[in-house]
């Protein structure tokens, strides 16, 4: 992933201080820092559990203290977790988003076997690889290798990333029954990622929909950087906007907004997300962080409390 260490911290002002969530509450605060410790609480009793951790670790010995600020921290909790959509959709990326950036090649087999395994997890859904250019991704250059060994596997979906008619064409043909579509806010990214303009890639990705609409396939579409570039700065979130629009009305069934370099916050992401709902229906949106400096699940979270609906 790329760094971006000149990156301001806070570019955006905070616009969402009437809902209360990270001002000064100690739940709120505590539970932002788990990301940066990447102590990643699986249901709502581990992040209880944590919280009457640390309160116990400060408070040897007050018993009555503890027992009437047990029950304030679980009120508090309760309180923090309202809002959480009761369920949500996970769509894993790792065997392409995180092994098109691995330094070696993995092979096929491995590739296979961890697929198998993440399905056997129970996740729904799991890119399996890309389609694209083998020259500009080597690590990902047996997508059809490993889509063929995928394909059948039942209890999940595998779509695969397709930048081009192309690149569609080569999925369909390795047995792909749905396809992502990756645009950018980035006029810099969409360049350096898919040698093209923003408006070049909409108009390959238009041909990519209509393809597959001939077809039944479903398309996702993501939208990268849609918080801030290393080369542009902070991406503004009518930018963000108008791609979310532009992938919606190409025919999209779900938008995936990619804070790819992880320098999102709170701070950020809620007004990119305020914008992208002002035109997209919620419960067509999708989020996906990157925890570079470790704020992914903080994002998430920010996520999952402001828009119910979204995946
Ligand atoms: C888009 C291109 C192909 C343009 O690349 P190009 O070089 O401009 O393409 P071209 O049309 O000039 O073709 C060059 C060569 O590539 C071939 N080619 C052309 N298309 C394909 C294809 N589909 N599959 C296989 N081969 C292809 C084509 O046939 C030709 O082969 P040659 O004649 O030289 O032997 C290239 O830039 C590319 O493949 N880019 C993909 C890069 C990539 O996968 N990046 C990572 C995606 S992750 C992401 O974007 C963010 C995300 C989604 O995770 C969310 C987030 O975090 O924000």
């Amino acid at each position: 992933m790329t760094k971006c260490n000149d990156y301001p911290r806070e570019a955006f002002s905070w616009r969402k201080q009437s809902r209360g969530i990270f001002q000064g509450n100690p739940i709120n605060l505590r539970t932002a820092s788990l990301g940066r410790s990447h102590k990643i609480p699986e249901s709502v009793h581990d992040v209880s559990c944590l919280l009457d951790h640390h309160y116990n670790t400060h408070c040897n010995g007050h018993e009555a203290w503890s027992f009437a600020n047990k029950y304030a921290l679980d009120f508090l909790a309760l309180q923090f977790l309202r809002g959480i959509p009761k369920s949500l959709k996970i769509v894993e990326v790792g065997p392409r988003d995180g092994l098109q950036n691995e330094k070696n090649i993995v092979p096929t087999a491995v590739k296979v076997e961890l697929i198998q395994r993440l399905v056997s997890s129970g996740l729904p859904v799991i890119e399996a690889t890309s389609f694209v250019s083998p020259k500009w991704v080597p690590q990902l250059a047996d997508a059809k290798d490993v889509m063929e060994a995928v394909q059948n596997l039942a209890g999940a979906r595998f779509p695969v990333l397709t930048p081009n008619v192309k690149g569609f064409e080569a999925a369909i043909a390795a047995g792909a029954k749905g396809v992502a579509v990756f645009a950018s806010a980035s006029a810099s990214f969409s360049k350096s990622n898919i040698n093209c303009s923003i408006e070049e890639s909409l108009t390959r990705y238009r041909l990519v929909a209509s393809a597959a609409k001939k077809l039944s396939i479903p398309v996702r579409g993501y939208v990268s950087r849609v918080v801030g570039c290393p080369i542009e700065g902070p991406v503004s979130p009518s930018k963000v906007a108008h791609m979310a629009k532009e992938l919606h009305d190409m025919g999209c069934f779900e938008i995936s907004l990619g804070d790819t370099i992880g320098v999102g916050t709170p701070g950020t992401v809620v007004p990119m997300l305020e914008a992208v709902m002002a035109v997209v229906p919620v419960e067509k949106l999708a989020v996906h962080f990157h925890d570079t400096y470790g704020q992914s699940l903080s994002n998430i979270l920010i996520s999952l409390q402001d828009l119910d609906g979204i995946h």
